[in-house]
């Protein structure tokens, strides 16, 4: 496994097998790396001869300053885990390597990115197209592995690539959760037993929610959801919505395809997302 640090090693490294016509895969994470990044790894090896996973924890997609400095970095944890994984390379820039200087960068992502982790986290998706189109930048990848996990965040990286028009395949892939239904998360890190306990009910929600979609309508479901998570403590709800998912918007009509409910709570000091799509 071959350990980058500088965009023009990268280049170096990865020019020439691009020109011999293997296919490159990008990985993007911020490390503190668990079975969900490894589930991507895997995915992506399947469609491509070369994996590239980058470790960045991005400064400019954070909106609140106490997360970014508290966020984990179990450097060697993350080297053996994609050892392990059979990763190819692993790039792991400075944040003066990604951000030599000052910058303006502000793109149309369409109307979806001021919805639900847009409006708790403003300016949240300019921060992560920023990034991420400096790794396509850098490793010019043929295709690109994201969780659904962050559900929003693929449709504003779909919609980042279609800005710009790149030759870039987006490739969404499932949640890896824990036996207990957690969806696996780095800031899960944070979480004390308590917490840990009480975060369950983010997942039972959405699950109520899928197991009892055929017989009870969106408000039913969506009434029945909130309830459960409100009567946890500990637990402070952000929003809970069954959306379309194109555009995000609140729908009310079942028969419509393309249905995802999505929570984001704060559980304890942590704040979680999830969701599960409906049909
Ligand atoms: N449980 C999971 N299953 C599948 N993919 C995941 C899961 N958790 C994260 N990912 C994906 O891994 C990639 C890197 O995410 P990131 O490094 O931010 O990890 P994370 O666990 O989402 O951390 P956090 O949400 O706490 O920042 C993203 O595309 C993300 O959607
Ligand atoms: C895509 C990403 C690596 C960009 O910093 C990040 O938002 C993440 O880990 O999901
Ligand atoms: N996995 C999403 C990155 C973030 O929360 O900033």
């Amino acid at each position: 496994m071959k350990v980058i640090n500088t965009i023009a090693a990268l280049k170096s490294l990865l020019e020439p097998i691009k020109l011999g016509q293997q296919k490159i895969a990008l990985v993007p994470t911020m490390g503190a790396l668990h079975k969900g990044h490894v589930s991507l790894i895997n995915i992506a090896q399947q469609y491509a001869d070369v994996v590239v996973c980058s470790i960045f924890v991005n400064p400019t997609q954070f909106t609140d300053p106490k997360d970014l400095e508290k966020y984990p970095r179990p450097l060697e944890h993350d080297m053996q885990m994609l050892r392990e994984a059979g990763c190819d390379v692993v790039f792991m820039p400075s944040v003066k390597e990604m951000y030599p200087g000052p910058e303006n960068w502000h793109i149309d992502l369409g109307p979806a990115e001021f919805l639900l982790e847009g409006e708790f986290r403003k300016g949240h998706y300019q921060g992560v197209t920023q990034i991420v189109k400096k790794l396509f930048d850098a490793v010019n990848p043929d295709l690109a592995f994201f969780g659904q996990k962050d559900f929003q965040q693929v449709l504003m990286i779909e919609n980042m690539v279609a800005y710009f028009k790149l030759p870039v395949q987006i490739i969404s892939c499932p949640i890896i959760r824990e036996d207990d239904g957690l969806a696996m998360s780095s800031r899960n890190i944070h979480l004390n037993a308590a917490d840990r306990k009480n975060a369950l009910v983010l997942s039972r929600a959405l699950s109520y929610v899928k197991d009892h979609f055929e017989e009870k309508t969106i408000s039913e479901l969506l009434q029945g959801a909130k309830e459960m998570i409100s009567e946890v403590d500990g637990v402070e709800l952000d929003y809970f919505t069954i959306a379309n998912g194109k555009t995000l918007l609140p729908e009310n009509n079942k028969n419509q395809s393309d249905l995802v409910a999505l929570v984001a709570a704060k559980v304890g000091q942590t704040r979680l997302i999830d969701n599960m799509l409906l049909n």
